[in-house]
């Protein structure tokens, strides 16, 4: 670009804040830069990505300059780079969605802050727009803001937004008080297999609920005056379905007990929620909730919901496969325990601060630092369960992490239908892992990492294991298609950058 075209571009970007009636530091703080950087650039003085003309366009919310482009992002790695510093955890994905549902719920103004600017929140706010929801981003770009209308326009819900989430599901819960008969498109999301929804219709038949399927839509309707009169067994400990059952039970005039309910972070964080709202909740963290509802809820509330404990892990990952000593910071300690435990066992070297409360008041935060370990397999399999077991979500940074020790590592990913399978992408970065059914997959380490060009695999937490291995991998490789990354994780690239990777990001034009 030559020094005309940034001086435009930079005017452009400055009439753009003034119409959004922004400082230079508000716009700063919302890319998470300095004021004197985004002075330099209105000024004219700075070279300016594309990518940085797209995330000032998304955050002044107007289109500094059409490019002419939408095609899918792409990351350039080159790796063999030790990491250093501190990096911080963001708030989850998980957390973020039901709460955003729960926003549903409440007549009143929703604040949530430091919400993760993820694809998968941006999902869920353009279906809340779509139907009426009035959301913004607040305080330079930081929190958000929900206030819901008078009525619901589901008839003009912004389908494709819609499928492009399973958490689309979490909308029948606070849905169910609000209409006798409403239509929501299916729940869509990553490629890990059939995932059922048949535990949510069995939980909310309770509340009158009854749902059919009929082209890629789902018909519910409410039968007046149907209340759980039984505690609510749940077939599955999911989390969307607790979560479900959670924002039923919220607005009915009584009480319910939910049994096998899921004690996860995220049902963790919705509960917190609840109470705020007025609504009590017993048995927070265990697997029987009671919770007594509020069958009005109108109320101006502000919350924040806790950090991502599969993020944290994803960095510790991240440090252990470039053998880096990092700190990851706001790890939720109690949502990592049983990780932590066999990363010791393996022999990874860390130490842990004193815990301290998250913003949310409620969940224990530590800063983990780890350093440059020899790991050896661990004796035993790695697999999932339900909270308190090894997080469901964490599973696949042990495929990166059992390839940097020495031995066999057996993995048994017995919850999704595709997601070990897709682990085996790694041995095309020089990873030895045999699939020995589609749910367990054996690892033998240590690797030689080496780069290559691949695609994304459809899933998220396989994908950002592949770019973990690019890390660690000398020269450059390239990883397509990147939106399934960005559904769960907030600016990565440019976060791993802060504290040492080479990542860039680039577009087809
Ligand atoms: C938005 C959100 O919060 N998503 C999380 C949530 O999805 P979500 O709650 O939607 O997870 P699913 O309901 O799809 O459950 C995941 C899989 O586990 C199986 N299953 C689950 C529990 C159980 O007791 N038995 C059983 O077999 C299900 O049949 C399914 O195949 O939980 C998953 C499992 O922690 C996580 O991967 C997702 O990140
Ligand atoms: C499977 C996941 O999420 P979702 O339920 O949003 O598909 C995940 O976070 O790894």
């Amino acid at each position: 670009m030559t020094d005309d075209y940034l001086a435009r571009i930079g005017q452009l970007i400055r009439d753009a804040r003034q119409h959004r009636g922004w400082t230079q530091s508000q716009l700063a703080e919302a890319l998470g830069t300095s004021q004197s950087a985004v002075n330099r650039i209105e000024r004219g003085n700075q070279n300016i990505s594309l990518e940085m003309i797209a995330r000032i366009s998304e955050a002044l919310d107007s289109e500094i300059v059409s490019l002419g482009y939408s095609g899918p992002m792409h990351l350039r790695v080159v790796g063999g780079r030790r990491l250093s510093g501190s990096i911080d955890v963001k708030t989850s994905k998980n957390a973020c969605v039901a709460l955003l549902c729960a926003s549903l719920l409440n007549s009143g103004r929703t604040v949530l802050r430091r919400v993760a600017r993820i694809e998968e929140v941006y999902r869920i706010l353009e279906v809340l727009s779509s139907i009426g929801v009035r959301t913004r981003w607040i305080n330079g770009g930081a929190d958000l803001e929900i206030v819901p209308p008078a009525e619901l326009d589901l008839d003009s819900i912004d389908q494709e937004a819609a499928r492009r989430t399973r958490s689309i599901i979490m909308f029948l819960g606070p849905l169910l008080h609000r209409m006798d008969r409403f239509r929501i498109p299916y729940a869509g999301g990553c490629d890990l297999g059939t995932r059922t929804v048949e535990p949510h219709m069995s939980a909310l038949r309770h509340f009158g609920l009854a749902v059919t399927a009929t082209e890629g839509i789902y018909h519910a309707e409410v039968e007046a005056g149907v209340a759980p009169q039984r505690p609510i067994v749940l077939t599955e400990r999911g989390d969307t379905v607790t979560e479900n059952a959670l924002l039923a039970a919220a607005r009915h005039d009584g009480v319910t007990v939910i049994r096998n309910a899921s004690s996860n972070y995220m049902v963790q964080d919705l509960c917190f929620f609840l109470e705020q709202l007025g609504v009590r909740v017993e048995g927070i963290g265990s697997t029987t909730l009671t919770v007594h509802g509020v069958p009005v809820i109108d109320t101006d509330v502000d919350y924040s919901p806790s950090e991502d404990p599969v993020e944290a892990m994803s960095l510790v990952a991240a440090a252990v496969v470039t053998e880096s000593e990092l700190t990851v910071r706001r790890v939720p300690a109690e949502f990592m325990e049983i990780e932590l435990a066999v990363l010791e066992e393996m022999g990874l070297d860390f130490d842990r601060s004193a815990e301290y409360a998250a913003d949310n008041g409620r969940t224990r935060l530590t800063d983990l630092t780890v350093r440059p370990s020899k790991l050896e397999a661990p004796i035993d399999k790695i697999h999932p369960m339900p909270f308190p077991g090894l997080n469901i979500d964490n599973v696949p940074f042990f495929a990166a992490i059992a390839a940097s020790a020495q031995g066999k590592t057996l993995i048994h990913d017995w919850v999704y239908d595709n997601r070990a399978i897709y682990l085996t992408d790694l041995n095309r970065l020089g990873g030895r892992l045999q699939l020995l059914d589609p749910h367990r997959v054996l690892v033998e380490g240590p690797t030689r990492w080496r780069a290559a060009e691949m695609m994304c695999p459809p899933a998220l937490r396989p994908a950002v294991v592949v770019l973990l291995a690019m890390l660690a991998a000398e020269g450059t490789s390239v990883l397509r298609n990147v939106y399934v990354i960005n559904r769960g994780y907030e600016d990565l690239a440019e976060r791993l950058n802060e504290v040492g990777a080479q990542i860039e990001t680039f577009r087809d034009i």
